[in-house]
């Protein structure tokens, strides 16, 4: 079996998990309250900011050229989907520019810098590829379910990740993560499951800290 599809099935039960998420499935059906959304796309751009800076570190730290091309070219996505929050939602919701992370939100980005930096490079691939899959599945959940809603508030965002070029984005990362993981020791590839399942739990907390509109408790 693939190194992706024993990821897969070790966090099978937290991605059912995240699929019943209120925030989930409230977007779905158009209901989630908008200070909600606000809340999350905000966070999103400060994450996306520092999501595009890690994709960077691990592009420099590659052998292969193909790869450094590739991850560089996945920072230029995270940026470009970040300014574009910028020119849409920012603009009609009334988010400010300046934003403080969430202490869940910091938490993730951190965790995902640090691994970009300090950790076996294919550990690290491993740390950033549940952004990709699991928004994949997500995305592509909400968008099956909802053709059924009528006058969703939040189509254009769920349209966003059900996109060819986004499918094929999550395809390279993918085909990644298994090359790397079957040049590595049984250690490393453990490794990487435990990078790959903990930034899928960092990936609930981000969902799960928008809808309670988390703030610091000091
Ligand atoms: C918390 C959070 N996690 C994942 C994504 C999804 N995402 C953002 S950028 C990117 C790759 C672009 O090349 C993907 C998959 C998100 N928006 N917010």
């Amino acid at each position: 079996m693939k190194w992706s599809e024993q990821a897969w099935e070790r966090i099978t039960p937290l991605f059912n998990k995240i699929v019943e998420m209120p925030f989930n499935q409230e977007l779905l059906n158009g209901t989630l309250p908008v200070e909600k959304f606000k809340f999350y796309m905000a966070q999103d751009a400060y994450y996306l900011g520092e999501f595009g800076r890690a994709l960077s570190t691990i592009s420099g730290r590659m052998e292969k050229m193909e790869h450094i091309l590739d991850f560089s070219q996945f920072a230029a996505g995270a940026i470009v989907v970040e300014r574009a929050l910028h020119e849409s939602y920012f603009k009609t919701l009334g988010i400010p520019d300046s934003i403080n992370p969430s202490p869940s939100c910091l938490l993730y980005t951190n965790y995902l810098l640090k691994e970009a930096k300090y950790a076996d490079v294919a550990v690290a691939v491993a740390a950033v590829l549940p952004c990709f899959w699991i928004y994949k599945k997500v995305g592509d959940h909400i968008y099956q379910q909802q053709a059924e809603v009528k006058n969703n508030p939040y189509k254009n965002w769920i349209d966003t990740y059900a996109g060819e070029e986004f499918a094929e984005s999550v395809h390279k990362a993918l085909t990644i993560s298994d090359e790397l993981a079957s040049e590595a020791s049984a250690k490393t590839q453990e490794a990487m499951f435990h990078a790959f399942e903990m930034a899928s739990r960092l990936e609930w907390m981000f969902w799960d800290s928008a809808y309670r509109l988390e703030e610091w408790p000091v």
